[in-house]
């Protein structure tokens, strides 16, 4: 269902390599956890799978096709098979909770009758089918993610991605998410999920695959988070500022005052938050780059870190560029704007009234479903030949001639 036949990722301006002669499969149904210490690469792994990154070395297969023989044109194809969720929900915040999760069926075309039948019954599975006209900010985090999930799988993909999908919420919570996950994957679909969550991967008892710095150094068919996947960063990192140096000074002396006092620092999370708290005071950019916390940023702009154009198709499927112009103050205008240009070339306006909009900046990128800015431009090919929908993954209509040499198409 999915290779990685010696792999290995190197991004451009790097020396050492994000992932390093890379091996495993994962077969179709199984549950696997990838986990390892920040920067190990695990996204980069749901990356290439996705297709958003191309490998340096090596092959990725999915769903029986080697993804660098997959043209740009037809990975929106390519990418209805594959559900993806991120620890950041990333919910159309103006839609309700129905409309979210029936975007994802509009923009491939399926009929008002099909959605109305298949969003209730996602919803229901969810545990939401009672909060279906909610918006996404009247939910709490659990909910917001169980929403996610449903727009996730409505399409029934064949494999689930699941980057930290529990990084922003409690442990009872979690736990929740977790039940659906299990039970999504007791229905069928293979689960690959990217975690930091040692408490969950321990209980849950499947296989895990442990990088440490883009080597796979486990890979167990029923195993525990492990302890070498423990962010390693217990040190303080490079100060900023005067008030950051002033604010570990001040600690250091009260530490040396109570030097009996336990320390609340746990090795995992705590052991990244406590020496940035002062560090983010002055720099909240610094915090989110550096800590673990946003892998699903990491994701959608997967050029961000190197600050040099993507090394492939990068763009993920969601993501549409923005026209500066009339994207206005509120960005959810803009998606909405979107949304509905997009159903109405489902409606039956020509295809080619989609794909010939007004050529668009090619450095501004506009989340469609409620997501952060894609920080880089897009590959100029995609720009050419990836409409909307396309990049959503989720074009409507038949595929074009040439699309059914490959047979990558959406589930059958
Ligand atoms: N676009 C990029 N350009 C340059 N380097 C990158 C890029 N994306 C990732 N990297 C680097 O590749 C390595 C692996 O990153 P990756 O995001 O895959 O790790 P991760 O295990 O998912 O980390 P986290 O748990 O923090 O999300 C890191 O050293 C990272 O800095």
């Amino acid at each position: 269902m999915i290779r990685f036949d010696n792999v290995t990722k190197k991004y451009a301006g790097t020396t050492k390599p994000a992932l390093n002669a890379v091996d495993f499969e994962v077969k179709r149904g199984e549950f696997i956890f990838l986990v390892g210490a920040s920067g190990s690469g695990k996204s980069s792994c749901l990356r290439l799978v996705l297709k958003e990154e191309k490998p340096s070395e090596g092959t990725v297969h999915v769903l029986g096709h080697n993804v660098s023989s997959i043209s740009n044109r037809k990975i929106p194809y390519f990418r209805r098979n594959l559900g993806v969720v991120f620890q950041d929900f990333r919910l159309l915040p103006n839609k309700t909770v129905f409309e979210n999760v029936a975007f994802t069926l509009q923009v491939i075309g399926k009929s008002r009758g099909f959605v109305q039948e298949a969003v209730p019954d996602v919803l229901k599975m969810v545990g939401l089918d009672n909060k279906a006209q909610r918006m996404p900010h009247e939910l709490s985090g659990g909910e917001q993610q169980r929403v996610a999930i449903a727009r996730a799988i409505v399409n029934k993909p064949q494999v689930l991605l699941a980057d930290e999908p529990t990084g922003n919420l409690d442990p009872a919570t979690s736990a929740g998410i977790m039940q659906l996950l299990e039970r999504i994957n007791a229905n069928g679909t293979t689960v690959v999920m990217a975690t930091h969550e040692a408490a969950i991967v321990d209980k849950m008892q499947r296989r895990v695959i442990e990088l440490v710095e883009g080597t796979i150094v486990r890979d167990e068919t029923h195993g525990g988070y492990g302890t070498t996947a423990v962010i390693p960063e217990l040190g303080p990192r490079k100060e900023r500022g005067v008030d950051a140096e002033k604010a570990k000074r001040a600690a250091r002396e009260a530490a040396r005052e109570a030097p009996t006092t336990q320390s609340v620092v746990t090795p995992r999370r705590s052991a990244v938050v406590a020496p940035v708290e002062t560090d983010a005071a002055e720099d909240p950019a610094a915090m989110a780059d550096e800590t673990s916390t946003a892998p699903a940023e990491a994701l959608s702009a997967p050029s961000s870190r190197s600050g040099e154009a993507p090394d492939t198709d990068s763009t993920p499927p969601w993501v549409v560029r923005a026209a500066d112009d009339d994207a206005g103050d509120d960005p959810a205008n803009e998606t909405d704007r979107r949304a509905a240009t997009d159903a109405a070339a489902q409606a039956g306006e020509p295809e080619r009234a989609v794909d010939e909009r007004p050529a668009q900046p090619l450095t501004q990128s506009q989340p469609i479903i409620g997501l952060p800015l894609a920080s880089g431009p897009l590959p100029e090919d995609t720009q050419e030949h990836l409409s909307l929908a396309e990049r959503l993954g989720l074009r409507a209509g038949k595929p074009r001639d040439e699309d059914k040499e490959q047979n990558v198409g959406p589930t059958q």
